[in-house]
């Protein structure tokens, strides 16, 4: 095929499957469709999940990580790409060989670390590596902020604390950096990005009150990477990436009876 007719807009998720639909690869992918761009996944963990909870997750052999990224490296034109769940040293030691073997644009690194029922989606030794091998190859990291202290070791009792969040992750080799502040108990939910050259500013929008939240990092992320296939800037894809999160969590569909999922279908400006 040409490259010519292999131009449309094409993105990839790396990350876990949520049985339930609403969080993870499936958040990602529906997100790639509203947004107009195709989505394709290397799955590396399975989780029988639903809105109460993760009953159960499987890592897939390495070598069927492997498997994907060749499967994709050698057919499709990836534009931009994102990571979310990568459960062990191991996976995202073999995930980060992976970005550095092929290139598939922009790296959107959502450093996915428990859900938000408290279950563990990836283990405490391999913030070591995350750091390590992943940051250096990231173009963006949209950490929450129990995941941006982890990361950096630093406390952050208020928003004040979120420029100080972005530097020490950009000193570890991350170009921008997104703290996002739906963990914080303010009223207005405001997010901080910090970029490469410097420049900053705040995405904010009213918090809703409600627990239908799952999936709202994973939608926030695959958001800004399809903007960014779609040839935006970093800054107008997360502005755009916020206002459609902000009215996916506001604009609520009732599926499950615990932390419900997004409504996806909702449209971006
Ligand atoms: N209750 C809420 N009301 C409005 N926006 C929210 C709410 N919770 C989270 N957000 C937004 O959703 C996105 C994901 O934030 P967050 O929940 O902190 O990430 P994660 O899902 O990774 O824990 C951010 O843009 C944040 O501002
Ligand atoms: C497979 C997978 N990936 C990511 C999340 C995080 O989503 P949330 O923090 O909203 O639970 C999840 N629950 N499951």
């Amino acid at each position: 095929m040409t490259e010519e007719l292999n131009s449309f807009p094409q993105v990839l998720t790396i990350a876990g499957t949520d049985s339930g639909g609403g969080a993870g690869i499936m958040a990602d992918l529906k997100t790639f469709q509203m947004q107009h761009v195709f989505g394709t996944a290397v799955v590396v963990a399975v989780t029988a999940q639903n809105t109460l909870g993760v009953q159960d997750s499987f890592l897939l052999p390495l070598e069927m990580v492997d498997a994907q990224f060749a499967s994709l490296a050698s057919d499709f034109k990836i534009k931009a790409c994102k990571t979310g769940m990568l459960g062990d040293a191991a996976h995202v030691h073999q995930v980060a060989l992976n970005l550095q073997k092929y290139d598939f644009g922009p790296v959107t690194i959502d450093p996915v670390m428990v859900a938000k029922g408290g279950a563990p989606l990836l283990s405490q030794d391999a913030i070591a590596t995350v750091k390590n091998e992943l940051l250096p190859l990231a173009n963006l990291i949209t950490p929450n902020l129990p995941e941006a202290e982890a990361l950096t070791g630093i406390k952050a009792t208020s928003e004040q604390e979120y420029p100080q969040l972005a530097r020490s992750l950009q000193k570890m080799g991350v170009e921008n950096v997104l703290i996002k502040g739906g963990h914080s108990n303010a009223e207005v939910v405001r997010d901080y990005a910090l970029l490469a050259d410097g420049t900053d500013f705040w995405v904010s929008s009213p918090r809703t009150h409600t627990n239908r939240t799952h999936g709202t990092g994973d939608t926030l992320a695959a958001a800004i990477t399809a903007q960014l296939a779609l040839g935006h800037t970093l800054s107008e894809a997360i502005k755009i990436g916020k206002q459609y999160v902000t009215k996916a969590i506001e604009q609520t569909i009732q599926v499950g009876h615990g932390h419900g999922p997004l409504n996806h279908w909702v449209k971006v400006d």
